[in-house]
């Protein structure tokens, strides 16, 4: 170890009364005179500074936790946006990480956490300053460690200041750290995707949400688009409204259609118009109403809760009169998160449901206010056509094939997700001869539905030509079939039975091939 630097440490550790004025020459002197020991000066220069700062003008630490053990802290959510900003555009602290997304252009600094060091077995040393006012304030992100494991059990910041200037803190720089953080999420932030993993409930795992679709590219109604658009840009603009009114700052969208008509697309075109983050909720793995709650709880405000097929949830019976259903996943439950007492917690949130069968769904989810937009994405029209032609054609202008299109389209029901489908595998062909075999896949499909209208109609009259024996026989078979697959899974769960391990893989195998077969001949 270097002498002079010791001498220099013990000096730092005395207090400035234990000081004299001999010994504050030398280190002056020994500061001044060694140019090559400037780094490892500086340090120490920093701490016999803050030994003087402490005894003038005691410091103030604020703590602020990820979580308070409930539910996310949402200063912490914003320290974390607004430290991380500072980085990039400060000079750089010792340590920091610094990542570069898969898909992005832009370096991210990320401030190192004291979890950081403890997993990496460093020193812990770093902090930033950053300046508000002319009060210098300190920012340290720390992390409680679990001392058996390892593992980090929490995390929180530690932000440090003159206890001079706590009012000015407290009244000023908070609420300027939280706009802050939020302009910093509108303007330059990719959304993120948050699907749950990890042990916990509330653990999320997320990902840039570098979705390409923007409205301008969803083929829907352009009536109903310009509509939706209106109505998130009122909804993120209306945060005062909500507050006079006494209502919470949340919106619920119902979007239902058949599968293949861009209800997912849909979800990334709100997210990315509105720069939001989409929180990706699998309701199959809700087992209560409190794992729901939960759920609600560990997002964060500016975020698109997604609830995709909602009519799988596997909701039970018991609502308010049962007193323990937050052991069940019930429709009360659901409905108390979308405008009970529970959709109050945070702010600027939006709720998407999604189904394919709208029917299904219980008519309580659509009573007034529940659900507050339907958005019905329907089976592709003409003008979704055109859209999806200059998407992927560049087609800008009008096509002679694009009447009988129109005329096609009117009465076949295809998906925007079929054509998208067609149109990609076409690539590398003129856009006549796309067109036209687009064309000739509506009118296949236009043949097959006057087909099937045909067969109806004749099965409906008197004078059928249909084997009627034979159909019988066919379903009595299938039933049968039916009834015997459910016998032998019944038969499988019960346990108790002796089964011959040989004998039935021989039979699945000759199933196997007989369902080859039939495959074939269809
Ligand atoms: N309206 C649309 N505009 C543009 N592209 C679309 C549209 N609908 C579907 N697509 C294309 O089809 C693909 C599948 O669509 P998407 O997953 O959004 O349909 P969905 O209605 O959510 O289907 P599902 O009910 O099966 O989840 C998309 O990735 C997109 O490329």
């Amino acid at each position: 170890m270097f002498p002079l630097l010791e001498v220099l440490k013990s000096l730092a550790q005395l207090s400035l009364a234990q000081l004299s004025l001999a010994q504050l020459f030398t280190a002056t002197v020994i500061i001044v005179l060694s140019p090559i020991l400037t780094d490892r000066i500086a340090a120490v220069r920093s701490i016999l500074f803050s030994n003087y700062q402490d005894y003038f003008f005691p410091q103030l630490t604020m703590i602020i936790e990820e979580s308070d053990g409930f539910s996310q802290n949402q200063l912490y959510a914003a320290a974390r946006t607004y430290v991380g900003v500072l980085f990039s555009v400060s000079r750089k602290p010792r340590h920091f990480k610094c990542r570069r997304a898969i898909k992005g252009e832009k370096l991210v600094f990320d401030f190192v956490g004291e979890d950081f060091y403890q997993k990496k077995d460093i020193a812990r040393e770093d902090s930033i300053i950053a300046n508000f006012e002319g009060i210098k304030l300190e920012w340290k992100s720390r992390a409680k460690i679990n001392e058996h494991n390892g593992e980090t059990v929490s995390k929180y910041f530690e932000l440090s200041f003159d206890k001079r200037h706590e009012k000015k803190v407290l009244e000023y720089y908070i609420p300027h750290l939280l706009a802050r953080a939020e302009e910093i999420r509108k303007e330059e932030r990719v959304p993120r995707l948050y699907s749950r993993g990890g042990s916990g409930l509330g653990e999320w795992l997320s990902i840039n949400f570098e979705h390409p679709t923007t409205f301008e590219k969803l083929a829907m109604d352009p009536t109903l688009k310009r509509m939706l658009k209106d109505d998130l840009d009122r909804f993120v603009k209306r945060k005062d409204w909500y507050k006079k009114v006494g209502r919470a700052w949340k919106r619920g969208y119902l979007i239902y259609g058949p599968p293949g008509t861009g209800k997912s697309t849909l979800i990334a075109a709100m997210a990315n118009f509105l720069k939001f983050d989409i929180y990706d909720v699998d309701i199959s793995s809700i087992n209560s109403d409190l794992d729901l709650r939960k759920i609600l709880l560990s997002t964060s405000n500016g975020s698109i809760m997604v609830m995709e097929d909602i009519d799988c949830a596997r909701l039970e019976k018991g609502g308010q009169q049962n007193k323990a259903s937050s052991a069940k996943f019930t429709l009360s439950g659901l409905l108390n998160v979308i405008d009970g007492l529970w959709s109050n917690c945070g702010d600027e949130r939006i709720i998407v449901f999604t189904t394919n069968h709208k029917d299904k769904l219980d008519p309580a989810l659509f009573r007034r206010g529940r659900m507050d937009v339907h958005v019905h994405m329907s089976y592709c029209t003409i003008d979704g056509f055109k859209l999806l032609a200059t998407n992927y054609l560049k087609i800008e202008d009008d096509h002679q094939l694009y009447r009988q299109i129109e005329v096609l389209l009117a009465n076949v029901e295809v998906t925007p997700a079929e054509i998208a489908e067609e149109l990609l595998n076409s690539s590398g062909s003129s856009d006549d001869v796309v067109l036209a075999r687009l064309v000739e896949f509506f009118e296949q499909k236009l043949h097959v539905k006057a087909k099937a209208a045909e067969l109806k109609e004749r099965l409906k009259s008197a004078d059928i030509d249909v084997d009627a024996e034979g159909l019988v026989k066919f379903l009595k078979q299938k039933k049968l079939e039916n009834a015997k697959e459910k016998e032998v899974e019944q038969l499988l769960n019960s346990g108790d039975t002796d089964i011959d391990a040989e004998g039935f893989v021989k039979f699945i195998k000759q199933k196997k091939i007989e369902d080859a077969k039939a495959a074939e001949a269809k």
